[in-house]
């Protein structure tokens, strides 16, 4: 890799357990969740340029250029270093956009670790996280790069290990709205908090998401799915949707089930990995 110019993945996340656990005077929800990346995910083509600018291609359908997450942190990195550099980037969108896979929150952390590296700002990670999150509750995690116990937002990071299944993940075909499920008045809000401990012990079989019950009633295709995939192998819904994931122990029995979903949806199959295929990109 020149260090001009640099080609990193932007992995996605699935949340492997989601509790809602109350709500801040703000009206955010406070969770509990662990967070796992996937060996599946966007790319980001960097190249540095010497006048200040930062030009993205393609543009997303529905996002402004200027709301593009990775413009945001681009610019964000910019105004917190005085950097005077620029950047020619190029992204190939792989992960369905608001699918709970955070997409554009893991476009963002790539943006930002990727440009430290390319404009030799030296920042550390603790403060690549923290301008992260000024651009997302789920870039944090992503800039740490590795699976984590959060809590709050979702921006109490403790790196943890989990189990690193095979995953089918669908795309039930809707876009679920995040302010929509969080808004709800049926949304289950009052999940008494466990420990890491607890919930670690337990294991992958006593994890759920608490929005799946709002998001089922409210988009009847995810609903669909979670049936379909739940009669195959252990089921869940991520973030807020609208992607569903089964968890299975082996390859092939992975392969099976992938091929019999894409009969109906749009699926792919994915490993969980506990360490960003970013940070070993980077070596950070
Ligand atoms: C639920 C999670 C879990 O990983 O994932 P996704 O499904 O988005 O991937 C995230 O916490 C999503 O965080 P983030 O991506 O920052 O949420 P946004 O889309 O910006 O939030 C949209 C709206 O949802 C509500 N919201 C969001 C997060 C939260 N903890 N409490 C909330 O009440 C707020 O009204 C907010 O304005
Ligand atoms: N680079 C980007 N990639 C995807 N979405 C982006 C990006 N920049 C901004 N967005 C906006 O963020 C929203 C959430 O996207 P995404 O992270 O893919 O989903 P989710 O939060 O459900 O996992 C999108 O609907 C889009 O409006």
């Amino acid at each position: 890799m020149s260090d001009a110019t640099m080609t990193l993945p932007a992995p996605a996340k699935l949340n492997r357990l989601l509790l809602i656990t109350g709500r801040r005077p703000d009206g955010y929800h406070e969770l509990q969740t662990l967070f796992q990346f996937l060996d599946h995910g966007d790319t980001l083509h960097l190249g540095r340029r010497g006048d200040g600018e930062i030009r993205l291609t393609p543009e997303l359908p529905d996002v402004a250029p200027e709301d593009n997450l990775i413009v945001r942190a681009a610019r964000l990195l910019q105004a917190e270093t005085g950097c005077r550099l620029g950047a020619e980037l190029h992204l190939d969108k792989r992960l369905p956009m608001g699918g709970g896979l955070g997409g554009g929150s893991s476009d963002a952390a790539t943006a930002l670790l990727g440009l430290d590296r390319l404009w030799q700002l030296g920042l550390s990670l603790a403060h690549l996280a923290d301008l992260g999150l000024r651009l997302g509750a789920d870039v944090p995690v992503f800039v740490r790069g590795h699976a984590a116990w959060g809590e709050g937002v979702g921006e109490r990071l403790i790196p943890v290990d989990l189990d690193t299944p095979w995953f089918v993940v669908i795309h039930p075909g809707v876009a679920v709205s995040t302010p929509a499920v969080f808004g709800a008045v049926e949304l289950t809000r009052d999940t008494p908090p466990i420990t890491m401990a607890r919930a670690l012990q337990g294991g992958a079989s006593s994890w759920r998401n608490d929005c799946e019950a709002t998001v089922r009633a409210l988009y009847p295709e995810v609903a669909e799915a979670i049936d379909w995939l739940s009669e195959r192998a252990p089921t869940m819904l991520t973030g807020t949707g609208a992607c569903v994931f089964a968890r299975l122990d082996d390859e092939a029995e992975a392969d099976r089930l992938l091929a019999r979903a894409r009969e109906r949806w749009q699926a792919f199959k994915a490993r969980g990995l506990n360490r960003s295929p970013l940070h070993v990109a980077l070596d950070r």
